[in-house]
């Protein structure tokens, strides 16, 4: 498969490390500076870019028929607006906040455990997200996929920064080093806790995750997930 980086920073290098083995070829590094990007030549665009530019490219990757992965961060206020997009150009995207197989089976975990802990009154849901000091959105969009599983599953209805009311889930953001991405869902009750965590221990399950949505991306046409991916 031919693949457009867009995004050459810590996951776009990790992801041409990875797709040389799986026996692709990298046809366009696209960075901020581009000023011309040969659409023909790509069979599938992989977008790790930043909350600013994720929207634009997905959008011009789909303008030019390009399929598109996403795994950029921080620009889910455009997401309906990139799916109306897809949808209308009959264009092909999966956004996905983690690649990561583990991280996906953890989303699959959390909606579970929401599901078992919702009628315990006894136990409130928090949640901690740490990561390198480079991440510029916060809390990140893992946290917010957790959260709204959460929501979706119980009688939560918000997520919180801050101080977190009866009906909001508590997150609380660190950023330390260079942590690749660290996941703990903590339901506490009086007498006891429970924890579920995720730990990446470096990219390349969020690079071999991003490659293996593109391969299967290529030759639909739709809006998908992960959860199609992996056929969870
Ligand atoms: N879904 C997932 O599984 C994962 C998602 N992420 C997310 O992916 C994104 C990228 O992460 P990471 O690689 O660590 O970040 P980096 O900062 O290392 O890389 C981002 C790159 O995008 C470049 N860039 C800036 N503007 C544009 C533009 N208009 N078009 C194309 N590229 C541009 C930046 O260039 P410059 O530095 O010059 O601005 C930089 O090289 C983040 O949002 C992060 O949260 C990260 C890991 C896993
Ligand atoms: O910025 C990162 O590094 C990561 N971003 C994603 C997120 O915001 O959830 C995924 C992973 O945790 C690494």
């Amino acid at each position: 498969m031919k693949i457009g980086l867009f995004g050459y920073g810590k996951m776009g290098r990790m992801i041409e490390q990875l797709a040389v083995e799986r026996n692709h070829q990298i046809v366009a590094k696209v960075d901020v500076d581009t000023q011309q990007i040969d659409f023909q030549s790509i069979d599938c665009a992989i977008d790790f870019s930043t909350p600013d530019a994720a929207f634009d490219n997905i959008k011009s990757c789909i303008d030019h028929g390009v399929p598109v992965v996403s795994g950029t961060t921080g620009w889910l206020d455009q997401y309906d607006e990139a799916v109306a997009h897809c949808k209308q150009k009959n264009g092909a995207l999966i956004y996905a906040s983690n690649f990561s197989l583990g991280v996906n089976l953890f989303f699959e975990l959390n909606e579970k455990l929401a599901k078992m802990m919702a009628p315990l009154e006894n136990y409130r849901v928090s949640m901690e997200e740490v990561h390198h000091v480079h991440k510029l959105d916060a809390p990140s969009g893992t946290a917010i996929t957790l959260a709204e599983g959460i929501i979706e599953n119980s009688d939560y209805n918000n997520w919180t920064l801050g101080k977190a009311k009866e009906t909001e889930i508590a997150i609380k953001v660190k950023r330390e080093n260079e942590v690749p991405g660290t996941h703990v869902v903590t339901y506490k009750s009086e007498v006891d806790s429970i924890d579920i965590k995720h730990t990446a221990h470096n990219r390349k399950g969020f690079a071999l995750g991003a490659l293996i949505a593109a391969e299967w991306l290529v030759g639909k046409t739709g809006v998908f997930t992960m959860r199609d991916v992996l056929n969870l």
